[in-house]
């Protein structure tokens, strides 16, 4: 699917399909889809009429509704506010909140790669403006959103030639962020083990980045995909922005509460 024309009737009747189903699972990713794009990711907030719509969600009968980001759990439960009964999922799936506390773990050979990768990727950005790492559980971001076109073309570059010599890191690239993890998790896992967990029976899978991708590839029948704003994709719905989302969302509550 590429930038069509969205089809809001077809949309509509899919929501009105999926909020028949008899266990519903609904994950969302958080930046670009719940919150509008910021520069500074710590500033970062679900529109409220976003946040609204997921307490009504979480109320509605046999739904369950959580998080799945590319942030670190730490980051995610402070941009998100952790909302109650949400559960949560961070660093693309390496860490999982659950009633037990978060879990991500390494190994002895995972914690050293990391810390390789920390070593390579603070001395690669050292000299580009405006690009900056972020540390996460399983590894970093290099954040370019804040640097000239030429600064982040050249740290992009920098950082993959620095960590060359690094085995087994996933690579992951979304807007303005350039990301290496030493465990090879995604969304798509994430929403593979949370389809089983909780034995749902329709997914609503909403996201807006390349990363969100391996999250709808995992969708089959039964289940709606939603790309939030352009950009290729294999999601079988698209809206334009965070603020249709939320909108989404209060349907979908509407229509899951009248079930
Ligand atoms: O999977 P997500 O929930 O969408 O998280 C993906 C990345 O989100 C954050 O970065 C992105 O949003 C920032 C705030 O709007 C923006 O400044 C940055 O350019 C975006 O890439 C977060 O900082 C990353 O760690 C996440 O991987």
């Amino acid at each position: 699917m590429t930038t069509d024309a969205i089809d809001t009737a077809a949309l509509d009747r899919a929501l009105e399909r999926l909020a028949a189903t008899e266990r519903l699972l609904i994950a969302l990713d958080f930046d670009g889809t719940l919150s509008p794009i910021v520069p500074r990711p710590e500033e970062a907030r679900a529109l409220p009429e976003a946040d609204e719509a997921l307490q009504a969600l979480v109320a509605a009968p046999d739904t369950t509704v959580v998080l799945v980001s590319g942030r670190s759990m730490a980051s995610l439960e402070h941009v998100s506010g952790s909302p109650a009964h949400v559960l949560l999922v961070g660093s693309h799936g390496a860490e999982v909140k659950d009633d037990d506390g978060v879990h991500v773990e390494l190994d002895d050979d995972e914690r050293g790669r990391r810390e390789a990768l920390h070593r390579a990727l603070e001395s690669a950005v050292a000299d580009h403006d405006g690009v900056w790492v972020e540390g996460k559980p399983a590894g970093f971001a290099v954040h370019t959103r804040r640097a000239s076109d030429e600064a982040a073309s050249a740290a992009r570059a920098a950082a993959r030639s620095a960590v060359e010599g690094i085995d087994g890191l996933t690579e992951r690239e979304g807007k303005g962020v350039l990301e290496f993890a030493v465990k090879a998790t995604s969304k798509g896992d994430s929403l593979r083990t949370l389809r089983e967990s909780t034995g749902a029976t329709g997914v609503l899978f909403a996201g807006d980045d390349v990363t969100d991708e391996d999250g709808f590839a995992v969708l089959g029948e039964g289940d709606l995909g939603l790309k939030v704003g352009p950009g290729e994709t294999a999601a079988a719905y698209r809206v334009d922005d965070p603020a249709a989302v939320a909108g989404l969302l209060a349907r979908l509550a509407a229509l899951r509460a009248a079930r």
